[in-house]
């Protein structure tokens, strides 16, 4: 848990990045994989530890995960294959994980106990167990079910009509994993529309998913069977050098291979509403998620008013594009984001807290931050207090500073990008 020196006062970045697969379609694919009937294979894999967190947990749920250098083989046996594990089941630092997880063991006849890290232990958990309940599993936890270690015993449920009280792929898809095991149709109604990766990979593995609107819908009893998943690069890590060209001098970069879900394409419009130099290039028509590469250069940027049904369309984005805006002229409002306050650590806290530390006119709101732009940055001692995006946020942040910065905590960095540091010595 060291101190790290970045690098600063960087006059240039140009060049090529090959993105790393995206977290969330990765995630998916293995639990697809581990449900479906017949052997999926998965090329383009997020070696992060969060995935690696679902890995584990499938393997003890008695799955055959083969990890090969250029695809991950998932030998499935079908819902039924699924076995009781031994031992407790540790999700790391993943909600994607614990949540979507939860929904698959719903349907389970047998009990689980699962447990996180120390950031996991405080992010909310009712919002999965309420619904999960209603179905008919039985779920217990810390504090009435809200907080880890959470105990799960599935089986004979049924489905509902459930209203989510927020826009989260992980509420609606833990749901949808259940719905598909139980008895009857479920229906999962949501305030705004979050990423649909989940929808996409049900049709992929042979299933059925009806979408109207902010409604979607399964029927119980699906069969799913074993696919070929091509994962794209992930929109989220590709942000931080998005935001990297755009506003480091002279420079010219190009993502490669990058998701391009029109969920998931959030910072794209705002970063072109502030007049951000991006090009992008659409490649493969033929899969289920589109890809294309994105070309940023060095960009002349001005405020904007970030709100509504654009908030879960760019959720892990809010703070990098936080940094972005304090190079933008004029003022950035970034609002209707409570979401916030309840990932890996409270992002409007720590995004402005660490931002302020080098120098940002950066104040939190109650749902969100208002951003005074064109500020130089100093430096200082910053840290990613564990969350993997303020990490990779202060170390785009220090290349426009003009004293030393370090970083402590960098190591929570491998959560979603591993080969991030690496990466960006690249355009260097
Ligand atoms: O479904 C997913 O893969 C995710 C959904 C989002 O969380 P919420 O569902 O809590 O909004 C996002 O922040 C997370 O990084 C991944
Ligand atoms: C919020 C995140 O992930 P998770 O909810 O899976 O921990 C994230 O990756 O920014």
């Amino acid at each position: 848990m060291g101190k790290h020196t970045l690098k600063t006062n960087i006059t240039s970045l140009q060049g090529d990045i090959l993105v790393p697969g995206d977290k969330s379609i990765s995630h998916r694919s293995v639990m697809f994989g581990a449900v479906a009937e017949g052997v999926t294979t998965v090329t383009g894999f997020l070696m992060g530890e969060d995935c690696l967190s679902t890995v584990s947990c499938f393997r003890q749920l008695g799955v055959e995960i083969e990890e090969h250098a250029d695809q991950m083989v998932i030998h499935g046996k079908g819902w039924d294959g699924l076995k009781e594990p031994k031992e407790v089941l540790n999700v790391g630092n993943s909600g994607t994980t614990i949540r979507l997880m939860m929904g698959i063991l719903a349907g389970r006849d047998f009990h689980t106990t699962l447990i996180g890290d120390e950031s996991i232990g405080k992010r909310p958990m009712t919002r999965v167990t309420k619904p999960l309940s209603q179905m008919g599993a039985r779920i217990d936890g810390r504090q009435s079910g809200e907080y880890t270690p959470l105990s799960i015993r599935g089986g004979g449920i049924s489905g509902i009509e459930y209203r989510a009280p927020v826009a989260s792929a992980q509420v609606k898809s833990s749901i949808l994993l259940a719905g598909l095991q139980a008895d009857g149709k479920t229906t999962v109604i949501e305030p705004e529309k979050s990423r649909d990766h989940t929808e996409r990979m049900i049709r992929q593995f042979g299933g059925t998913v009806e979408e109207d609107g902010l409604f979607v819908s399964v029927r119980g009893g699906q069969t799913l069977k074993g696919t070929h998943i091509k994962v794209p690069g992930d929109i989220s890590s590709a942000a931080f050098f998005l935001v990297a060209g755009a506003i480091v001098p002279d420079s010219s970069i190009t993502l490669k291979n990058v998701g391009l879900n029109p969920t998931r394409t959030g910072i794209i419009d705002v970063m072109r509403e502030m007049g951000a130099d991006l090009t992008i290039e659409e490649i493969d028509g033929e899969q289920m998620e589109p890809v294309g590469n994105i070309h940023i250069k060095t960009s002349h940027l001005k405020g904007t008013t970030i709100g509504g049904d654009l908030i879960p369309r760019l959720i892990d984005e809010l703070p990098i594009i936080a940094l972005l805006a304090t190079q933008a002229e004029g003022e950035t409002i970034i609002r209707d984001a409570h979401e916030l306050k309840v990932k890996e650590t409270n992002r409007i806290d720590t995004v402005v807290n660490e931002l302020s530390k080098l120098g940002a006119d950066i104040t939190a709101t109650d749902d969100g931050m208002i951003i005074q732009g064109k500020n130089k940055l100093s430096g200082g001692i910053v840290s990613s207090h564990g969350d993997h995006r303020i990490g990779m946020m202060l170390a785009v942040a220090a290349l426009i500073c003009n004293d030393e910065v370090s970083l402590e905590q960098k190591e929570a960095i491998s959560v979603s990008y591993p080969q991030f540091f690496a990466d960006l010595e690249k355009l260097m």
